[in-house]
């Protein structure tokens, strides 16, 4: 692969670099990763000019309907977009975005969006590694507007939550009773709450939706010094309450950015993102290292002789002496 000409395509922009960038980077080759950690260490110094978003909602929200109104309107401001997902239940046939055709069809062919399903198979801390990348790379290439979606439940709201600068949470009209079927710990996460099908007959609970959220958020801890959860209503259908969306995002981009904090934010999860780095390749060269007294010690811990804390460190003792 040449990296070089990988590079300078990225730089100007060009989709067909791009992809092929991410895809050597989703690469369990081990040339293949030494060439994308070349590439991205290049790349390193044209990124972070975007803004970074992650995206969730609960299942039948209309979140592919609201990223397609979304991302078309931010095209129209004459913006360029890219939407990454994660999704660590995808299997090996297929991401989650591109693997439904049906998805978000008109941004699909729109030139100045990106479109790329999640990484697949692997464990989650596998996927995140991936998608950040991905994010890395579209930044370089000049993406303006990154929207990182969750598809899959559970943990992958946290990982997207650390890889971007603000979190946005799709809820229904449903109100309060939604409120039951979303977890505490992701409407912490949220910096901005949207009550999607605010329209037509729902509109009323769409209002009343949004009270009771503003209110679950006022009793919350807020995130940040700098800011406070905001809740906007929307209709990804017409395509209303968009440009207040957007706008509430650039009012937290500019108290973020004034104050500091994103900056700061966004050390700390490179740190962060090299520490489980560590974890996981530390792991891995463990597993490679001791096979069969891996597996001696597994049973042991199994059989109840040997208590997991001395079977752990005998065996980095072992490892450490090579
Ligand atoms: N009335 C109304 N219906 C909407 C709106 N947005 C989406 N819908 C409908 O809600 C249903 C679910 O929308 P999808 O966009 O497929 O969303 P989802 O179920 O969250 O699915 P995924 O995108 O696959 O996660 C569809 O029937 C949409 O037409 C809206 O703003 N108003």
């Amino acid at each position: 692969m040449d990296i070089e000409s990988l590079k300078d395509g990225i730089l100007q922009g060009q989709r067909r670099a791009l992809a092929k960038a991410i895809t050597l980077s989703e690469s369990t080759r081990a040339d293949h990763q030494a060439e994308a950690q070349h590439l991205l260490t290049a790349l390193l110094p044209h990124t972070g000019k975007a803004i970074r978003l992650g995206f969730t909602g609960t299942p039948g929200v209309g979140k592919s309907t609201f990223i397609e109104a979304f991302g078309t309107y931010l095209t129209e401001q004459g913006l360029k977009v890219a939407v990454l997902a994660i999704d660590p239940s995808s299997t090996l046939n297929g991401g989650s975005i591109l693997g439904d055709k049906t998805r978000m069809e008109q941004l699909s062919r729109n030139p100045k969006a990106f479109i790329r399903p999640s990484p697949s198979g692997g464990s989650l801390g596998g996927v995140a590694r991936r998608t950040r990348e991905a994010l890395l790379m579209c930044e370089a290439a000049g993406y303006d507007v990154i929207l990182i979606e969750t598809v899959g439940v559970g943990q992958s709201e946290v990982a997207v939550a650390e890889m971007v600068d603000m979190f946005l949470l799709l809820l229904s009209p449903g109100g309060g009773d939604d409120l039951q079927g979303i977890k505490r710990g992701i409407m912490e996460l949220a910096d901005l709450v949207i009550v999607n099908k605010a329209d037509g007959d729902l509109k009323p609970a769409a209002k009343r939706a949004a009270a009771d959220y503003s209110l679950a958020l006022h009793l919350m801890r807020p995130k940040s010094p700098n800011w406070t959860a905001q809740v906007c209503l929307a209709s990804a259908l017409k395509g209303t309450g968009l440009e207040e969306i957007w706008q509430a995002v650039g009012d937290y981009r500019d108290k973020l950015t004034g104050s500091g904090e994103l900056a700061a934010n966004r050390a700390e999860q490179a740190v962060s993102w090299m520490w489980s780095e560590i974890h996981d390749q530390l792991v891995d060269r463990f597993r490679e290292h001791l096979p069969e007294k891996l597996e001696e010690m597994e049973q042991a811990v199994r059989d109840g002789k040997q208590p997991p804390t001395a079977a752990a460190r005998t065996l980095l003792e072992a490892f450490l002496a090579g």
